[in-house]
């Protein structure tokens, strides 16, 4: 198995170039399903997460072709199959996503219960109350949810819960449904608001998406869409996070500083100087150490969840105390452990993590365990003194976009060592 080795001590200085934003890509992605002409997205990140979804689509006879300079089309003239397996589904959670769309122009689908991660227990029950108000038939034999209606009808759903693509799947079903839909407790995050976006390009009639109330009217068909994906947030905020922690000064570029202002926020806490252009976001730590800071994670506009495995970093070797607690997900703190095996001084007490800030963290060998928890032992790395060996970096490649490329034009000393 390859694995990332960094040696740390060397402040991160340059401008770094944003990627597609993963967790608008894939729902985009999906949506292909929802029109029998050709669609196409631009500035799709090269990850494993598109490339599986890309696979699965390929398997369900969606002909799929990569285009110049990151560009994906996809034609979904014909469905061959309505099943997504548990071989693809189990690798990516948000394989949930075909569910909506098939339903909607389908009238069936099977799709693998994604299960769960080292985050969470992560179920798919609202997505699935969601879709049956909707009308939908559904139940749950052999790992598979089996869903049929003949047309999906229009219905009024409230989310117990904040759902992220529990929203994206009822909203792309929604979009080809008979009559008025409306989403109340919808998530408003940019990436929804995407989807949004382009399902509007496509002939869709939405409105109040990035409010918690979306309102959809449902037609009868829709075209196919030529749409660039959102930049991605949070692979700008964990290069911003390593800038502060390394004492350097980066400009992440192409990126949408409207919607990273929490992040922005606890980064001008921790001490950094932060200038916001139109379409980047320069930090500027002056080789300071940064200060601890308190963290509540939170639905958007709230502190994003995916990213406090990276301020939990940076608390690590921070000046004080920093306390980050973790609402969204119940055991999102796999990474805790790994911070100790580098000297970090961390306790988890329940859904919080207690950080007290050492000068230093030792190089050693650690685990990645998911995707955000593997992008925090990088940063933590930077700043380790000797070699931190990072294992399971598949974790990483799910979600970071060249991962060594792009820190080491930073002045990282990072490098993959092949399996
Ligand atoms: C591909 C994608 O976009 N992934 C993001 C998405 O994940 P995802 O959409 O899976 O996360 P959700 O927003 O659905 O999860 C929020 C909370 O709701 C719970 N829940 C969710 C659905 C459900 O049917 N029942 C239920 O109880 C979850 O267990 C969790 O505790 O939003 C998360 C929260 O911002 C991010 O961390 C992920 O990066
Ligand atoms: C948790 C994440 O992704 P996923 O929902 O695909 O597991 C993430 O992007 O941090």
């Amino acid at each position: 198995m390859a694995r990332i080795q960094v040696t740390g001590g060397r402040p991160l200085h340059g401008t770094v170039e944003i990627s597609g934003a993963k967790n608008a890509a894939l729902p985009i992605l999906m949506a292909a399903l929802l029109t029998p002409d050709p669609c196409r997205l631009g500035g799709v990140p090269h990850l494993k997460d598109v490339t599986t979804t890309i696979e699965l689509l390929g398997q369900m006879g969606v002909d799929i072709g990569l285009g110049e300079r990151s560009d994906v089309e996809l034609h979904a003239a014909e469905l061959q199959t309505d099943l997504a397996p548990y071989d693809l589904v189990r690798t990516m959670r948000a394989s949930i996503l075909v569910l909506g769309p098939l339903l909607a122009r389908n009238g069936s689908a099977r799709v693998s219960l994604p299960g769960g991660c080292a985050i969470g227990a992560r179920p798919v029950d609202l997505h699935l109350k969601g879709l049956a108000a909707m009308g939908a038939d559904i139940s749950v034999e052999g790992g598979y949810i089996q869903a049929r209606a003949e047309r999906l009808k229009g219905a009024r759903v409230v989310f117990d819960t904040v759902t992220v693509t529990g929203t994206e799947n009822l909203l792309m079903a929604a979009t080809l449904a008979e009559g008025t839909s409306v989403i109340e407790n919808a998530a408003q995050e940019p990436e929804v608001v995407d989807l949004a976006e382009c399902l509007i390009s496509m002939g869709a009639e939405i409105s109040g998406h990035g409010s918690n109330k979306i309102t959809v009217q449902g037609r009868s068909s829709l075209a196919g869409y030529d749409y660039q994906v959102l930049p991605d947030r949070i692979e700008a905020g964990t290069f911003l996070v390593a800038a502060a922690m390394t004492g350097g000064c980066v400009r992440a570029a192409r990126v949408r500083p409207g919607i990273m202002d929490a992040v922005v926020q606890k980064l001008e806490e921790c001490g950094a100087e932060i200038a916001l252009g139109e379409d980047h976001v320069e930090l500027d730590m002056g080789g300071r150490r940064p200060r601890a800071v308190n963290i509540t994670t939170a639905p958007y506009p709230g502190f994003p969840t995916d990213m406090q495995a990276q301020f939990t970093a940076l608390n690590a070797v921070a000046e004080g105390t920093g306390v980050v607690r973790e609402t969204v997900f119940e055991n999102r703190f796999m990474h805790v452990h790994e911070l100790q095996r580098l000297g970090a001084d961390m306790q988890v007490e329940g859904n919080m993590v207690v950080t007290r800030g050492v000068p230093r963290l030792t190089g050693a060998p650690v685990m990645a365990t998911d995707l955000r928890a593997s992008a925090c032992l990088v940063l933590a790395g930077l700043v380790a003194e000797g070699d931190t060996l990072i294992d399971r970096v598949y974790h990483i490649d799910r979600g970071y976009e060249n991962i060594e490329e792009k820190f080491g034009q930073l002045g990282a000393a990072i490098r993959r060592l092949p399996a």
